[in-house]
């Protein structure tokens, strides 16, 4: 069900800084600050050759990531993005598997324009996972 590896994406306590050393220590394509109030994240895409990463930093009072950053002040892994043909199919299908689906259940169009969800890190080996259709 799952295909490509969309992006990894790492919460950072300093947006500026973090662009900085990948695109000048670490020498990656970094791309412009996108504000994205319905998810309450500022995102900056890095293009790697066979995936993406996605910089995370909170934007507005009540961010998921908030927490997150609380706990692992120095930035840290927040989630991995996968790739499905059809996410309702797939939320349905994670439903009756008993994983849960958080927020609404509904799918929200995420940063690159399409549907996403994001599934219970508990129930993924501690791991936040971001399904999105592409
Ligand atoms: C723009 C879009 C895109 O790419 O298109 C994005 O990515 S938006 C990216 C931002 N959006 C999201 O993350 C949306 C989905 N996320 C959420 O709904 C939330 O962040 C939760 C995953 C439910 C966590 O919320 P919150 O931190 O308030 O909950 P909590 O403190 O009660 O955490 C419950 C337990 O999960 C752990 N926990 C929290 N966040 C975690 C993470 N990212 N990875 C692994 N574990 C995590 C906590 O340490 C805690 O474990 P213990 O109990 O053991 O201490
Ligand atoms: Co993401």
């Amino acid at each position: 069900m799952i295909g490509r590896l969309n992006h990894v994406a790492i919460a950072v306590p300093d947006l500026d800084a973090a662009a900085a050393q990948y695109r000048n220590t670490l020498g990656a394509n970094v791309g412009a600050p996108q504000d994205e109030p319905d998810h309450g994240v500022t995102v900056i895409f890095i293009e790697l050759p066979n995936t993406k990463i996605e910089l995370l930093y909170p934007l507005g009072d009540a961010s998921p990531i908030q927490g997150f950053l609380d706990k692992n002040p120095a930035g840290g892994i927040h989630h991995i993005c996968y790739e499905v043909d059809d996410i309702l199919a797939a939320r349905d299908r994670l439903k009756a598997e008993g994983a849960r689906v958080l927020g609404t259940g509904e799918p929200k169009i995420g940063a690159h324009g399409k549907p996403v969800l994001f599934l219970h890190p508990k129930d993924f080996n501690g791991c936040l996972v971001e399904l999105e259709q592409v």
